[in-house]
């Protein structure tokens, strides 16, 4: 395992409780850049309330939550999302309304205003980034049309590509294949192995033949607490991950 300091994430005791009930007790893991990691378990382990605590949407109770070494863990949610870690939560929040070309369009972080010639520039600046996602994430072709008329698979790419534009670099998925087709599963597969090129993804999910493709290393919770953490082969065969998860 890489020393501490080249971890782009390092949590460690990270508790939350709601009235008293520990949701996520004393966890630890550690993510390295360019890394896909699962997280996976029950109903229930905690699995949405560790990325609601790494996004700073819920506050922890005590731990800690680095970020490229920068503690992170009582910084607002704005500020995480600036500091580079981007989330996409279970239904996609993309505006229906909107064309492709839009949505990206909309993402694109704003910095100072400019104007006259060099307004010109960004704005090419800005067409020729919304083409590189839209490439990215299989939608080259559909950049006019309404958000509202892709297909669920592709409404999900494109809330992934709206992410992509801000160029995080942790970008956390929750459950992004419910729902696909085969077809989609495999693409979207195929999507993740290419963006962590420049960043690490962190996936909660549910579909195994999905986390087979994907996973770097797989992290077990269960009742808030890492049960066991490895290769998928590794978890697979943790006779208390098969009890408590798998074996169902
Ligand atoms: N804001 C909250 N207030 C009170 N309890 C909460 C809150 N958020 C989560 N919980 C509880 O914390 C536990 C963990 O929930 P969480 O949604 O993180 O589990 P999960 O592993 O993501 O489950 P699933 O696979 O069903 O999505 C559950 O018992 C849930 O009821």
């Amino acid at each position: 395992m890489a020393n501490e300091t080249s971890f782009l994430l390092s949590v460690e005791g990270l508790t939350v409780s709601f009235d008293g009930f520990k949701a996520v007790e004393n966890l630890s893991f550690y993510v390295e850049e360019n890394e896909i990691r699962v997280i996976i378990g029950p109903n229930g382990a905690g699995k949405t309330t560790v990325l609601d605590l790494i996004c700073g949407r819920t506050r922890a109770t005590g731990g800690s939550i680095k970020f490229k070494s920068k503690e992170i863990s009582r910084l607002r949610e704005d500020r995480i999302v600036a500091e580079g870690i981007g989330r996409k939560f279970q239904n996609p929040s993309i505006y229906e309304d909107l064309s492709v070309f839009e949505n990206l369009e909309i993402s694109y972080p704003r910095g100072h205003s400019v104007f006259g010639a060099l307004a010109f520039k960004r704005d090419a600046a800005v067409r020729d980034r919304i083409d590189e996602i839209a490439e990215t994430i299989f939608l080259a072709d559909h950049l006019d049309q309404r958000a509202e008329h892709l297909s669920h698979g592709q409404k999900q790419w494109l809330e992934i590509g709206m992410l992509l534009i801000q160029d995080p670099k942790l970008l956390m998925l929750d459950e992004p294949v419910a729902g696909m087709s085969v077809a989609e599963r495999v693409k979207t597969a195929d999507l993740l192995n290419r963006i962590i090129k420049d960043r690490a993804v962190i996936v909660i999910e549910h579909d195994m033949k999905f986390v087979e493709d994907i996973a770097h290393r797989v992290t077990v919770l269960h009742q808030g607490k890492v049960l066991s953490e490895g290769s998928m082969g590794h978890v697979k065969n943790d006779p208390r991950v098969v009890e408590v998860y798998l074996g169902h």
